[in-house]
C-alpha cells in the first residue's frame, strides 16, 4: 500500500458525528473544534469490541481533555450549522503542521482528522508523531501525510489513558476503547511504549539492568516475554547480550541469522584448533617425560660401571701393593737378567717381574680411566643438570599453556552457548515471522494421467480455469520426492524438543496422497518415520538433557476416539483443562529407539484394520492420529520442558454428493464432514482473530485444540490430485490450505515448567 489514503475509513463508514462546531483553542494555533454525538448514535462497521465487559467499563469511565460535549445540546444546531458549512464550501482549511496543539512527551492522543473532501479518519498523536487509521477492518496505522494539514481540520478527540488500554493476549495486541463509536481500536505497537502499563513495566526492567538503555529493544524484548518483565530480565541476563532481545528487522533476520551461524562457525573451528595445540602440547610432554626417564636410566648405568670400575681399580691397587711387599728382594731388573735361563726352578709363588710389570701398567691404566671416567661422569651429571632444568622451564611454560588455553577454551564454550542460544531465538523469531502455521500444497504422482495443475513458482498452484493462483509456503509437483517434502517440515522438529506443541497434518480428498506423505512406504518412508527419526536424533545430541518419549494413537472414526495401542481399541473421552487435553486412559508408549516406533506403528495399524473390518467399514474413513510426547529434563538448568508432535493423517474430504453414500457410508461420511468443516472453522476463527474459537465441534478438532491454539506451531499439507475428474475437489482443498495460510497464530509458546505435566494426561 502506497503512503497516500487509498480510501477513508471505508468500507467502514466515516465516524457518525452529526455536527462539529470550532471554539477558541487553550493552545495558540489551534482551532478547537467540539464534538457532539446524538445519542445512540453508532459508527456502523468498526470492528467488534473484543470484551463487553471492557466496553462497558470504558463507556461509563471518566474523560481527559475531551473536547466532546456528549450531553450539551445547546450546541447541537451551532456544530450542525458548521459541519454544513464545511462540506458543502469544501473549505480550503490554514491549519499546518506548527498549529498543532503542545501535547506533553507521554501524551497519548486521539484525533479526528476532517478531510476537505468529506471523509474523516481517527488519528493518534505521541512523541511528535501521528498516525491515521487507513482502514476499520484492516486496523492499519500509517503516518499522517503532511500534506494533510492544508487539506481539512485535527480535532482532539480524548486522551488515551491506562484505564482505556485493554491487551489481547493471545496476539500481544493493545486495544484502546474509542468511547466515541463504542469499538476497540488496536493500537500501533510502538505506541506501547506510552502506555502507563508498559512505562510500568520497563521500570522494574530499567532498574535491574541499568545498561540496557533502548527503550524499543526493551518493549521487544518485553513483548518476546508475553509482557513478563521477570522473564525479560532474565532472558537477557541468560543470553548476555541485549543484542540478541532487539526485533531484528524482518528482511534483516536471515541475514542475522546467517551472520551468527558463521560466527558459530568461527568459534567452533578455534576451539577445535586450540583442542588440536592442547593435544599436541600434551604429547611433548609425554615425549619429554619419557626422554628424562631414559637419561635417568643411562645415569645410573653410568654409576654403576663407575663405581664397578672403582672396585676394580681398588682391588689392583691393593694386589699390586701386596705383591710389591712380598718380593721386593727377588724382583730383578730385566738388564740384570741371566742370558741363559738358569736350570733352577723358581720358586712356586714368585711373580714374573714382567707379570708384575704389566700389572702395574694395567692398574695405571685403571686409575687414569678412573680418572676420565670420573671427570666423563662429572660432566654428564652437569648436562644431566642443565638437561633437568630445561626440562623443568618447559613443563612450567606448557602447565601455563595449557591453562590460559583451558581458560581461552572455557570462554570460547561460553561464546558459543551465547551464539546458540542466540541463534535459536532468532530462529524462533524467524519461524514467527514466516508464521505459525505453514502451509505445503503437494500433488500427487500418478503414471496414468497427466497433471491437470500448473505451478508458476514453487509457492504458486494454478488450477485450470482459475484466473489467480493460490499461494502457499511451498509447493511440490508430482515429481518431488519424500526427502525434499520432509526437509521443509523438519524445522518445527527442533521446536518440538524445545518445548513446543507441533503438528503436522495431511489434508485432501481419498486417494490424493495423504497417506503416501505421511507414512510412505516402507522403503521410502514419509513424514512421520523421519520426523520421529529426527526426534530421537537430536534428543540424543542434546546430552545436558534428559528425554523420555512417550508415543500414543487414536483413530477418529464417526465422532468416536479409538485407542489403537490398547488391546481392546477402546473408545476414549476427552476432558479439557484450559488449553490442554486429557483423554483418561489412554494407552502411551515409551520410546527409545526407531525400532520401538515401529513396533508401535504395526500394532496400530494392525488394530485399526481389525477395527476397520469389524466396523465394516475402511480406514481411510477415519482420521487417524499418532501422538509422540517429549519430555526433557536438563540437568543443567533443572527445568522441564515439554512438547507434543501430533502427527495426522486425515480422512478424505471427498463431498458426499459426488460419493452417493448411502447407509453407513453416508453416516461416515457426515462424521467426516463435519469434523473436516470444523477444522476449517477453526482455522476461520483463527484468522479473523475471534475470541472464540469453536474447538469443541468436533472430536478432531478438540483433541488438536493444544496444537492448533496460539501457543504452537503447524504444518498443513494440503494435498491433492493431478485427474482433471478431480478438480473440484482440488480447488476446495487449495481454497482450505490458502484459508489456513492465513492464519496468524499469536506468537508460540514454550512449555517449559519447574514441575513435570504432560500435556495429554492419561490419568
Ligand atoms: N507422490 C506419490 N508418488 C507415488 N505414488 C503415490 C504418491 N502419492 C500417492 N501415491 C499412491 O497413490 C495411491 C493413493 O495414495 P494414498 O493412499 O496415500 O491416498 P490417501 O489420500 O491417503 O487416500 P485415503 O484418504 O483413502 O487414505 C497409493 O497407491 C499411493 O502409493
Amino acid at each position: 500500500m502506497g503512503s497516500s489514503p487509498s480510501s477513508p475509513n471505508s468500507p467502514t463508514p466515516p465516524r457518525n458525528r452529526t455536527s462539529i462546531a470550532p471554539s477558541t483553542s487553550r493552545n495558540s494555533g489551534f482551532r478547537e473544534i467540539q464534538l457532539q454525538q446524538p445519542k445512540g448514535a453508532q459508527s456502523a462497521g468498526r470492528s467488534p469490541a473484543p470484551n463487553s465487559h471492557h466496553q462497558q467499563s470504558h463507556s461509563t469511565g471518566k474523560r481527559h481533555q475531551v473536547h466532546n460535549r456528549m450531553d450539551d445540546d445547546s450546541n447541537f444546531s451551532d456544530l450542525s450549522m458548521v459541519a454544513g458549512q464545511l462540506q458543502r464550501e469544501q473549505t480550503k482549511f490554514e491549519f499546518c503542521e506548527t498549529d498543532q496543539p503542545k501535547y506533553n512527551k507521554d501524551d497519548m492522543v486521539l484525533e479526528t482528522f476532517y478531510h476537505q473532501n468529506g471523509n474523516n479518519y481517527s488519528c493518534l498523536y505521541q512523541g511528535g508523531e501521528r498516525l491515521y487509521l487507513d482502514s476499520f477492518q484492516s486496523q492499519d496505522w500509517r503516518p499522517f501525510p503532511k500534506k494533510w494539514y492544508s487539506e481539512g481540520v485535527l480535532v482532539t478527540d480524548r486522551f488515551i489513558k491506562d484505564e482505556d488500554l485493554l491487551l489481547d493476549e493471545k496476539h500481544n495486541i493493545h486495544y484502546y476503547f474509542d468511547r466515541n463509536v463504542g469499538s476497540w481500536v488496536q493500537l500501533p505497537i510502538l505506541w506501547e511504549l506510552h502506555s502507563d502499563m508498559v512505562q510500568r513495566l520497563l521500570a522494574p526492567i530499567q532498574e535491574a539492568l541499568p545498561d540496557w538503555k533502548d527503550r524499543h529493544d526493551i518493549l521487544a524484548a518485553l513483548r518476546a516475554s508475553n509482557y513478563d518483565p521477570q522473564e525479560c530480565v532474565t532472558t537477557y541476563l541468560t543470553v548476555g547480550d541485549h543484542e540478541s532481545l532487539r526485533t531484528p528487522k524482518n528482511s534483516e533476520d536471515a541475514k542475522l541469522l546467517e551472520d551468527r551461524e558463521k560466527k558459530i562457525k568461527y568459534q567452533q573451528d578455534k576451539i577445535e584448533q586450540l583442542k588440536r595445540q592442547l593435544d599436541k602440547s600434551h604429547r611433548r610432554i609425554e615425549q619429554e617425560i619419557t626422554d628424562r626417564k631414559i637419561a635417568e636410566k643411562q645415569l645410573k648405568e653410568l654409576q654403576d660401571e663407575l663405581s664397578s670400575l672403582e672396585v676394580a681399580a681398588a682391588t689392583a691397587t691393593a694386589r699390586m701393593e701386596a705383591m710389591q711387599l712380598e718380593r721386593p728382594k727377588t724382583a730383578r731388573p730385566p738388564s740384570a737378567r741371566p742370558r741363559t735361563p738358569a736350570k733352577m726352578p723358581e720358586p712356586e709363588n714368585e711373580i714374573d717381574p714382567d707379570t708384575l710389570l704389566s700389572l702395574n701398567n694395567t692398574a695405571s691404566e685403571l686409575h687414569k680411566s678412573h680418572i676420565k671416567l670420573k671427570r666423563q661422569m662429572k660432566q654428564k651429571l652437569g648436562e644431566l643438570e642443565q638437561f633437568m632444568k630445561q626440562l623443568m622451564v618447559g613443563v612450567m611454560k606448557i602447565r601455563l599453556f595449557d591453562n590460559s588455553q583451558s581458560a581461552e577454551l572455557d570462554e570460547l564454550k561460553e561464546l558459543y552457548r551465547r551464539e546458540t542460544v542466540q541463534r535459536k531465538l532468532l530462529y524462533n523469531k524467524l519461524l514467527e515471522l514466516r508464521g505459525n502455521i505453514r502451509v505445503f500444497c503437494r500433488c500427487r504422482y500418478d503414471k496414468r494421467t497427466s497433471c491437470c495443475l500448473l505451478f508458476p513458482s514453487d509457492h504458486e498452484v494454478l488450477p485450470p480455469g482459475v484466473k489467480k493462483g493460490l499461494k502457499f509456503d511451498k509447493v511440490f509437483t508430482p515429481e518431488s520426492t519424500q526427502e525434499e517434502v520432509f526437509e521443509e517440515a523438519r524445522p518445527i522438529i527442533m521446536s518440538c524438543v524445545d518445548g513446543y506443541n507441533v503438528c503436522i497434518l495431511a489434508y485432501g480428498q481419498t486417494g490424493s496422497g495423504k497417506t503416501y506423505t505421511m507414512q510412505g512406504p516402507a522403503d521410502n518412508p514419509g513424514v512421520n518415520v523421519r520426523a520421529i527419526k529426527e526426534l530421537l536424533q537430536i534428543c540424543q545430541e542434546k546430552d545436558h538433557v534428559d528425554y523420555t518419549l512417550k508415543a500414543s494413537m487414536v483413530e477418529i472414526y464417526n465422532e468416536c476416539i479409538r485407542d489403537l495401542l490398547s488391546s481392546d481399541v477402546k473408545t476414549l473421552d476427552i476432558r479439557a483443562k484450559g488449553n490442554k487435553i486429557n483423554l483418561p486412559g489412554m494407552m502411551e508408549m515409551d520410546v527409545e529407539s526407531l525400532k520401538d516406533i515401529e513396533k508401535i506403528i504395526k500394532l496400530g495399524e494392525k488394530n485399526r484394520s481389525t477395527a476397520a473390518t469389524k466396523m465394516n467399514s475402511q480406514s481411510s474413513r477415519s482420521h487417524l492420529i499418532f501422538m509422540i510426547t517429549v519430555e526433557g529434563h536438563d540437568n543443567t538448568s533443572g527445568s522441564v520442558s515439554s512438547g507434543t508432535l501430533t502427527l495426522c493423517d486425515l480422512a478424505g474430504s471427498e463431498r458426499v454428493a459426488k460419493t452417493e453414500a448411502q447407509g453407513q457410508r453416508l453416516v461416515e461420511a457426515a462424521a467426516i464432514n463435519k469434523s473436516l468443516s470444523s477444522l476449517g472453522q477453526v482455522f476461520t476463527a483463527l484468522r479473523t482473530g475471534q475470541l472464540h474459537i469453536p474447538y469443541r465441534n468436533s472430536k478432531l478438532t478438540h483433541i488438536l485444540q493444544p496444537s492448533l491454539g496460539g501457543d504452537a506451531k503447524a504444518c498443513v499439507f494440503a494435498m491433492v490430485s493431478p485427474d482433471e475428474d478431480n478438480l473440484a475437489e482440488t480447488i476446495s482443498t487449495l481454497q482450505f490450505g490458502s484459508n489456513a495460510r492465513q492464519v496468524a497464530l499469536g506468537q508460540a509458546k514454550q512449555n517449559v515448567r519447574k514441575a513435570p505435566q504432560g500435556t495429554f494426561d492419561t490419568d
